[in-house]
């Protein structure tokens, strides 16, 4: 819950900050935050039905107990008969839940002619190129993205890389977010991480009008991966490096000696490791099953693995590589 809340935090706050002009799908994160807020408020309202200068029990005391009675219950011998004046109606209540019901009615039928609403994505897919990098911490993502830079022009934006910079961003109000969850290998909420990353890829078009890109390390949950289609960029394909854990495991501690990174010693990497299997394999799962999947073993020389990345790739990709 307490991740949930800072990410919508973090998305309200990254798109204020963000001077580029807010794209509609933002406007309905808003509109879902301004709902809330109005929904308390008719909640609020609606309690002051009691006076709000008396106790709910004082407020009934005063009604008369003929007005407090919910049931007809059975009259005792000696009551008096009632008038007939004095018997509940029932006749208006019916018109009333008929036409209620009669309207509901109309509404559902004219909601299902209605077209479902759908939401367009920044980046045209036609337009834009996203491949998504995946595999194991360690499974040679980034050195193998390099190659592809230097060979067909893509633009290479790092998931993790983003992360990190917001973390040191003197004045980001996520800095230790991005921090904690680094450290435990978890997943930072995906408001932060797509913000960045549509941002980054707004300046890159701007920059130097790229339209190809290597999302590396991302995304390593479904719902990352469902929200940034949606509002971002549909990706093309998605090239998954297969390594066995203890050859990432070998890679990663090596690195470990000079990288500098938080979380390359032991006991992050087993966090790590762990993750990638509970919930980013899922997500390998669920484009496999779509057919989007081009699987690469990166257990051989960085060379061998170049080669049969570029070999797999001309065939699934032709000229868009
Ligand atoms: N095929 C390979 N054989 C041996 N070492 C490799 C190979 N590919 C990469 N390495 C080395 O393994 C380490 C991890 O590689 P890299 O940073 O490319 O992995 P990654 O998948 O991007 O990792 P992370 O997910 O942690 O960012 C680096 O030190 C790199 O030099
Ligand atoms: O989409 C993402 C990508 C990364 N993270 C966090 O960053 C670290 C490091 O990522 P690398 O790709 O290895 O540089 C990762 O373990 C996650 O904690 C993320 O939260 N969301």
């Amino acid at each position: 819950m307490a991740a949930t809340a800072s990410g919508r935090q973090a998305w309200r706050q990254l798109l204020r900050n963000t001077p580029r002009g807010p794209a509609p799908k933002q406007q309905q994160y808003r509109s879902a935050f301004s709902r809330q807020i109005s929904s308390t408020t008719t909640q609020a309202s609606s309690r002051r039905a009691v006076p709000q200068s008396q106790s709910p029990s004082a407020f009934l005391r005063q009604q008369p107990l003929a007005q407090r009675s919910y049931s007809s219950g059975s009259q005792g011998k000696n009551t008096p008969p009632r008038s007939n004046s004095n018997q509940v109606k029932f006749w208006p209540f019916l018109i009333v839940i008929a036409l209620g019901s009669g309207g509901y009615m109309l509404l559902v039928n004219r909601r299902k002619e209605m077209p479902p609403t759908t939401t367009t994505p920044a980046f045209s897919p036609t337009d834009v190129t996203v491949l998504f990098v995946l595999g194991g911490p360690g499974a040679g993502k980034g050195t193998q993205c390099a190659r592809l830079v230097r060979d067909y022009h893509f633009t290479h934006l790092s998931a993790g890389d983003l992360l990190r910079a917001e973390q040191d961003r003197p004045g980001s109000q996520y800095g230790q977010l991005i921090r904690d969850c680094i450290k435990d290998g978890a997943i930072v909420p995906l408001e932060v991480t797509v913000a960045l990353l549509e941002n980054a890829m707004r300046d890159a078009i701007t920059s130097s009008g790229t339209k190809k890109f290597l999302i590396d390390g991302f995304p390593r949950k479904m719902d990352q991966a469902l929200k940034f289609e949606e509002v971002v960029c549909p990706a093309k394909l998605v090239l998954f490096y297969d390594c066995p854990e203890a050859e990432m495991e070998k890679r990663l501690l090596e690195r470990g000696k000079t990288s500098g990174r938080a979380d390359d010693n032991a006991d992050s990497i087993r966090k790590r490791f762990r993750t990638f299997i509970e919930t980013s394999m899922p997500v390998v799962d669920h484009y496999e099953k779509e057919d989007r999947v081009v699987k690469v073993d990166s257990t051989s020389t960085p060379d061998e693995v170049y080669a049969a990345t570029q070999e797999k790739l001309k065939k699934a990709l032709g000229d868009k590589l």
